[in-house]
């Protein structure tokens, strides 16, 4: 289930369990810096277990263009050769995309490096502050214009006459990374110089992972209380030679969740108790919220509580800002209400993190309070419902992984699943792979072949839900019939399609609060629904609605691409058929049975042409996929064919 970067939406299954091993992709902001204290050390440097993403590509780019060499090494290494302190090339454009990360410190070490360079990045990155950041390095004598709006990127920076050394304040309450981009700089000033932090100090554990990184390539800043770093005269970067990136421990907590959420064990490795990242503390707060956690040195893992249920919790986030957004999510599943507070720094990051939150996980069924520096979350009292129209991710990657936690309640379409790239581009694969969805029997086949009747029964002899999915056809042809739209309308029919109000009880379908049973059966309607099931758009807008269907503890469905596109992954494929003149004379028998006239030759006659019309269509067409196991009822009866899916279904568990 891998995703591409210009993929409108993935559709995530209903999800009842999740359990196993998780190897995580190296941690994000150790990559970056990493691979920029290599660039400004003497000597080489070899980095294994690098993160291959966006924000690790728009370092290594902007690396390479200040002429720094970076040789790939291995499947996730590189080896750099450090330019001691002085980048060769002297005047540059560097475009960062939207990594944070690396557009606050390249930032404050191009301020420093006297040359000429301007940085510039996605709209989204010109809205992100760096005016604190500007100021603390213009006290230093740096040069920087701004080239749009003031205190917002892009910027230019010319050659200054940089006086390091004194005492630079810096607010430290926007984003920690001017900090920590500033400390960064400093040991290429050469003299001492403290930096004092004004105004609350946020996420620290980033901060710490910074001052963690500089002391293995030699620096060791001095802290003097918890608001002053001194940067010592003569400090200066050197190659610790060999450095290895540990697992990223954001992203641990969506597979954390999982397993917390969906009984587990999953165990996440590459980080642990030892780790220099603070969002390992996410693992503190899930046991909070009642999860059993076990902490390893190079590894945890999480499980459901004894009890099953989550609890919801009321939690200074300052901390882990990133992983925070995990609970966001996870909360609408807990008991009780979650309050998630002190995140004032999710305003400022990829998206307005408050806001996009608050308003997806309304979406969802939850009612949800958000202030200027925090959110609170009452799960849905009626369980989750999911928007047809999808979870939107506003270009933010942790928008689009949190959500995929909601497919423990439905099926959740996520739009624009391709932004997991900028620090996990296969998390989708990943995910599929700890999570075990709600199970599938997909039985398609020709019209009268009996599959209506052998999928109901298969349903109510395991308990599970049942899906007709010609009915949502049959129930497009009526619905355009009476708004007065022919079947050949595409983009009309597509929207009725999408609109559809209708609900299934057990023995009756509605449409539009009105019993239509027989009237989708009628001759009349059969002949529309083939018509307006051949157009690639009504399909499209039907898509998602059956998906919605798939809920615990199972689905059987019908009709002619289950197996192979409504519901790929389903564990158990059926062809169900049977000759032409037998199919001929049961729907014969069906219709005298309900009453109404008819003649066996125009059936036969008619069923040619929809077989011929369903399988011929350009899409999804009616075709026995190499996966199906072949039914032929011709010669069974009713109870047979059901016992040979229920067998084959047995076989396949
Ligand atoms: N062996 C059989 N398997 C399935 N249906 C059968 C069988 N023999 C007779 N029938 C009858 O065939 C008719 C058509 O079945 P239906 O489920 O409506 O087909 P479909 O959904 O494939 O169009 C029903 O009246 C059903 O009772
Ligand atoms: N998954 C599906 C289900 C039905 N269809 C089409 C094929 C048929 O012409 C209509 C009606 O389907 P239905 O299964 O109710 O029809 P029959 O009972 O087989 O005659 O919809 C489809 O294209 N894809």
């Amino acid at each position: 289930m891998g995703v591409t970067k210009k993929q409108a939406f993935i559709d995530l299954p209903a999800v009842c369990s999740a359990g196993g091993v998780v190897r995580l992709p190296g941690s994000k902001s150790l990559s970056n810096r990493l691979l920029l204290l290599s660039a400004l050390s003497a000597g080489e440097t070899e980095i294994s277990g690098l993160l291959a993403s966006d924000d690790t590509a728009r370092m290594l780019d902007a690396l390479r263009i200040l002429g720094v060499r970076i040789e790939p090494q291995g499947v996730s290494g590189v080896r750099v050769q450090g330019v001691g302190g002085r980048f060769p090339v002297r005047k540059a454009a560097l475009f960062l995309g939207n990594a944070g990360t690396a557009f606050r410190s390249l930032t404050a070490v191009l301020a420093l490096a006297g040359g000429d360079y301007t940085l510039s990045g996605v709209p989204r990155m010109h809205e992100r502050p760096i005016g604190d950041l500007v100021d603390g390095l213009r006290r230093l004598g740096a040069h920087i214009d701004y080239l749009g709006n003031e205190n917002y990127p892009p910027l230019a920076i010319r050659p200054g006459t940089v006086r390091p050394g004194g005492c630079v304040q810096i607010r430290g309450d926007v984003s920690s990374q001017f900090l920590s981009g500033l400390l960064m700089a400093l040991p290429l000033g050469g003299v001492e110089t403290a930096v004092e932090v004004t105004g609350e100090l946020i996420s620290r554990p980033y901060v710490e992972m910074t001052l963690a990184v500089m002391a293995r390539f030699g620096v060791e800043v001095i802290r003097e209380g918890g608001r002053r770093f001194v940067v010592p005269a003569g400090s200066a970067y050197r190659s610790p030679g060999r450095v290895r990136v540990e697992g990223d421990a954001s992203s641990a907590s969506y597979f954390l969740a999982l397993g917390a959420l969906g009984g587990g064990p999953v165990r996440v490795e590459g980080v642990g108790a030892d780790s220099v990242q603070g969002d390992v503390r996410f693992a503190e707060a899930l046991a909070q919220m009642g999860a059993r956690i076990d902490v390893g040195d190079r590894a945890i893992t999480a499980r459901a509580p004894a009890s099953g249920r989550l609890h919801g919790i009321d939690l200074d986030a300052n901390a882990i800002p990133d992983a925070a957004m995990t609970l966001a999510t996870t909360a609408l599943f807990a008991e009780g209400e979650t309050t998630l507070r002190n995140i004032a720094s999710w305003r400022v990051k990829e998206t307005d993190r408050i806001a996009a939150m608050a308003a997806e996980l309304k979406k969802l069924g939850a009612t949800v309070d958000a202030g200027a520096d925090w959110l609170r979350i009452h799960p849905p009292s009626g369980g989750l419902s999911s928007p047809p129209e999808g979870v939107d991710t506003y270009e933010d990657h942790r928008m689009a992984m949190c959500f995929s936690l909601a497919a423990f309640g439905a099926p959740v379409r996520i739009n624009d699943p391709g932004c997991v790239a900028k620090t996990f581009p296969d998390y989708f694969a990943r995910f599929a792979e700890v999570t075990q969805a709600v199970p599938v029997i997909a039985i398609d086949g020709p019209s009268a072949s009996g599959k209506g009747t052998v999928a109901a029964r298969v349903a109510t002899a395991l308990g599970w839900h049942y899906l007709d999915s010609g009915a949502l056809y049959r129930l497009t042809a009526l619905a355009a019939q009476r708004a007065g739209v022919t079947w050949d309308d595409e983009q009309a029919l597509a929207v009725i399609a999408a609109r559809l109000n209708v609900r299934f009880d057990s023995d009756s379908v509605w449409l539009a609060g009105e019993p239509v049973s027989a009237a989708i059966r009628s001759e009349v309607i059969s002949a529309g629904a083939s018509q307006v099931a051949a157009w690639p758009a009504v399909r499209a807008a039907l898509l998602f609605r059956q998906r919605l269907f798939r809920r615990a503890p199972g689905l059987v469905t019908d009709g002619r691409d289950m197996g192979s596109v409504v519901f790929p992954d389903a564990q158990t494929k059926i062809f169900l058929t049977a000759r032409v003149e037998v199919r001929a004379q049961r729907r014969y028998q069906q219709l005298r049975e309900n009453g109404m006239s008819a003649s066996i030759q125009p059936i036969l006659q008619d069923l040619r042409e929809r077989d011929e019309r369903d399988s011929q269509r350009p899409v999804a067409p009616l075709r026995q996929s190499e996966e199906a196991c072949l039914l032929d009822t011709s010669d069974l009866t009713i109870e047979q064919a059901v016992e040979k899916v229920l067998a084959w279904h047995g076989e396949a568990v």
